[in-house]
């Protein structure tokens, strides 16, 4: 059901809404229709038959459709009474719907002329259907003090579309917005529904199609999820020697933080790889080696912090022995990092580029443009590291962050890790939002970023393998009994039932 679903800014889910009426014909009322019938649909497992239902309508479509779901709970024995906008505010299908719920005798009073407080004291849940992706500033007055009395209610609330006073892009209330125990986006998720800010707002999101056609849709930005990636997964042939399956250098450590690239490479070997190398500075050589003897590990001049600057000489001639390189877990932002990177990037092998060596990537990005794949993956700070845009701009339109990233730098992958963490390619975008507390520890990344190599190894497409390790990594997060004990070491303990589910 999440298969293929569109995430979109407000002003492109007004467009494709347009483009449907407009160029293909398709009647606003039949997509009114569709829209109050999924919405009354998914409702209805969360409702009782003897239920009192109040559907709160704003002056647009928004509440039309709250109308439009009146009439069908209504039709379906329901009980419902409607709060009405002034009507001399409403949307011309706004007052088609009422004149058809005006015949149906169904309990409706304007706002103006309501008593509010006894109607929310006295129904079961609340249909907020006051404001949508028409939302054009902060909310004052009447309808500020509705909401507040929504949210002061302690019903449960449906809201339409958006949680009204939700801003549709970045998820932030403008001035208040409702507390909804479920949210139907229509058509496709907004970006805001999915931000930090706005998801809690939204409780269980679920999204109801509305036939727009698909084809409105082809360019913008996609939920991510086991269905959507399992058919293109490639098999894994069990004829082939480990070359076949890529060979990868890890390039990270420092005497200060051993357990980053540990963890990295560790995750690396469970995900796939036919053989695995680190390259570390040699005063940490021996932690690595009694960690694990499945790695090889070349040991790097060090210096007091780390690698030494002269340490990338080293890396110079064993470079074209490798398919992917992986390079910033836990070694410190320095002069050497700075000269690692470039060495690596002057390679033709796929580079996965994580932690320290993302903000030296952002110092020099001309590096960046290069033939071979480039895999970045920041988190918030390191984004801003990376792009010199602030850590507010970034949060708040993260998506507009990857996509002008991915147009300067058409050869390179980035994986933005947040509550909702984006994968962009050229212009694709790729979304996955399952929040998960658990991933919120130190480690997480590292492991993320070693999967992503591991799978690099044997799935050449770069977007491809970096979609696969975002969805497998919290997936392997998704199996902690509880989030509060779970740590980056338990993720990669759970990969192999991960992957059971997409590799046979
Ligand atoms: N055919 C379609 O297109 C379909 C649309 N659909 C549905 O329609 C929704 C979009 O409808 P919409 O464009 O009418 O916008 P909506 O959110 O109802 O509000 C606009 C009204 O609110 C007003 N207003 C705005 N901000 C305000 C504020 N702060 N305080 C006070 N007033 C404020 C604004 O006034 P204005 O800015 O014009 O002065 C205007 O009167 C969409 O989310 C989906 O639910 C689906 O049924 C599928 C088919
Ligand atoms: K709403």
């Amino acid at each position: 059901m999440w298969n293929s679903i569109p995430i979109c800014t407000s002003e492109q889910a007004r467009l494709a809404d347009q483009k449907a009426i407009c160029d293909y014909g398709i009647p606003s009322l039949v997509l009114m229709e569709r829209a109050a019938l999924g919405c009354v649909e998914r409702m209805q497992s969360h409702i009782h038959p003897n239920d009192t239902g109040l559907i709160v309508c704003g002056p647009g479509n928004n509440g039309a459709d709250g109308l439009a779901i009146a009439r069908l709970l209504s039709e379906r024995g329901f009980f419902v009474k409607i709060v009405l906008p002034d009507s001399n505010q409403m949307s011309s299908d706004e007052k088609v719907q009422l004149h058809i719920v005006q015949k149906l005798a169904i309990e409706a009073c304007p706002l103006s002329a309501c008593s509010l407080e006894p109607l929310l004291h006295s129904c079961d849940y609340i249909v907020d259907a006051i404001f949508g992706s028409g939302l054009s500033r902060a909310i004052h007055g009447q309808w500020y003090e509705t909401i507040a009395a929504i949210n002061a209610s302690g019903r449960p609330v449906f809201s339409i579309d958006i949680p009204s006073g939700l801003d549709g892009n970045t998820g932030i209330a403008q001035g208040i917005a409702v507390k909804a125990a479920h949210t139907f986006a229509l058509d496709c998720v907004k970006w805001g529904e999915i931000s930090p800010e706005g998801a809690p707002y939204c409780g269980m999101l679920h999204r109801v199609p509305i036939g727009i056609p698909s084809v409105l849709h082809e360019k913008e930005a996609k939920w991510l999820s086991k269905s959507s990636l399992c058919q293109k997964i490639p098999k894994r042939s069990p004829f082939q020697h480990k070359g076949a399956f890529g060979r990868a250098l890890m390039i990270g450590g420092s005497p200060q933080m051993p357990g980053a690239v540990s963890m990295a490479s560790s995750a690396c070997f469970h995900s796939g790889i036919g053989l695995l190398s680190v390259f570390v500075p040699d005063s940490i050589q021996t932690i690595l080696q009694t960690r694990s003897s499945l790695i090889m590990t070349i040991g790097a001049e060090a210096s007091k912090d780390g690698f030494s600057l002269t340490a990338y000489q080293q890396l110079q001639p064993i470079l074209s022995r490798f398919d992917v390189l992986c390079i910033g877990n836990g070694m410190g932002k320095s002069p050497s990092t700075d000269a690692l990177l470039q060495t690596a990037l002057s390679s033709d092998a796929t580079v996965v580029i994580d932690a320290d060596a993302i903000a030296s990537a952002g110092q020099h990005p001309f590096w960046l443009d290069r033939e071979a794949p480039v895999i970045l993956t920041p988190h918030i700070k390191e984004m801003s590291d990376l792009t010199g845009l602030s850590m507010q701009e970034i949060k708040t339109r993260p998506y507009k962050a990857v996509t002008s990233f991915c147009a300067a730098h058409p050869n390179c992958v980035l994986v933005l890790k947040s509550c909702a963490t984006i994968i962009g390619y050229r212009n694709q975008l790729s979304v996955l939002f399952s929040p998960n507390s658990a991933l919120s520890k130190g480690g997480s990344g590292d492991v993320l970023a070693g999967i992503v190599t591991g799978l690099s190894g044997w799935i050449k497409d770069p977007f491809l393998a970096a979609q696969f390790g975002v969805l497998v990594h919290s997936m392997a997060a998704k199996q902690a009994a509880n989030p509060v004990s779970f740590t980056a070491l338990d993720l990669i303990q759970n990969l192999d039932f991960v992957f059971e589910q997409f590799i046979k």
